[in-house]
């Protein structure tokens, strides 16, 4: 059985009288990393809130279709208890931060505390996911002192204490430089690898394509792609969508039509792919010298 399992789900907002989803039907396993791409407006964040809960139970609207977590449906569940099972970190981890506590190590026993887990398996806990998200060192800093991907690390880590099945992530390295962006991506992917199903919206391809076991692209509230994500990137209807493609497929493909790409090859998302053909490519003509 599927982790998450989506069937014909269309969701409409309050006062809103065009659906944010249409139709979308999707099944993640344990351990997956799904990516959720698509321009801005088609419905990314909704999906996110979706599967947190989020809507139907705080955003009310028309919800038809069937979301699913662990065979449970999003409807028969209390948010109080869902969120415990799904996980949600958003695009500023400033949003994240309680604001009630001094140190990184308080701040992630905060959600501990609040359901009364006893003192000596809280300790175990938030060091465990202080060494999963690379932060131990930071365990005395105040929250707010520290750089945006070390910020985010510490929201990573006070949802993780909570040991939710389903991690979903709404854009969490908008606010991050590359370096910041490669310790979240590779904090995901390690959790992916312990079997924590995980579902990202993110805008940055190369990354993606690097870090994802899976992509889905959505306009306007439908599916319109599904797939590895070497397939779904470089995908020639991406750009028709308003979704933005890698900077690596897009100098192969005007490259391609010169007939400067190796013709069976498929087009690189990463430099390390864009790099491997081109050096087969010079290979071949060494070749025909
Ligand atoms: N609270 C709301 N009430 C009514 N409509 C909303 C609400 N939030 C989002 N929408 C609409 O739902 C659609 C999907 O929005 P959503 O924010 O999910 O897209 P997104 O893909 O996350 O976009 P972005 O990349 O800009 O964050 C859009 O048409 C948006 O205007």
């Amino acid at each position: 059985m599927a982790v998450i399992e989506i069937h014909h789900l269309t969701y409409t907002y309050p006062a809103s009288d065009h659906p944010a989803l249409r139709g979308v039907s999707l099944d993640v396993e344990a351990g997956e990393f799904v990516a959720l791409i698509g321009p801005n407006g088609a419905g990314k964040s909704t999906l996110c809130y979706t599967l947190a809960g989020f809507v139907p139970h705080f955003f009310k609207g028309d919800l038809q279709g069937e979301v699913r977590v662990t065979g449970q449906d999003i409807r028969q569940v209390r948010l109080e208890d869902w969120v415990l099972k799904v996980g949600l970190v958003f695009q500023n981890p400033f949003n994240q931060i309680s604001g009630a506590k001094f140190t990184v190590y308080e701040e992630i026993a905060f959600g501990l505390e609040n359901i009364g887990v006893p003192r000596e398996e809280m300790r175990r806990r938030v060091e465990e996911v202080m060494a999963l998200t690379g932060i131990t060192d930071l365990a005395n800093r105040s929250p707010y002192a520290l750089s945006g991907g070390q910020q985010q690390r510490v929201a990573l880590a006070s949802i993780l204490v909570m040991q939710p099945e389903v991690l979903v992530l709404d854009e969490p390295t908008s606010q991050l430089d590359p370096i910041g962006s490669r310790e979240v991506f590779q904090v995901i992917r390690r959790l992916a690898h312990q079997g924590v199903t995980i579902v990202m919206a993110e805008h940055k391809v190369e990354w993606i394509a690097e870090y994802a076991d899976r992509v889905i692209a959505l306009a306007d509230g439908e599916v319109i792609a599904s797939g590895k994500p070497t397939e779904v990137l470089t995908d020639p209807r991406l750009p028709e969508y308003g979704i933005g493609i890698s900077r690596y497929t897009a100098v192969a493909r005007r490259a391609a039509e010169e007939g400067l790409w190796p013709p069976q090859r498929r087009l690189p998302v990463t430099l390390e792919e864009a790099a491997v053909g081109f050096s087969a490519l010079e290979e071949a003509h060494a070749h025909q010298r």
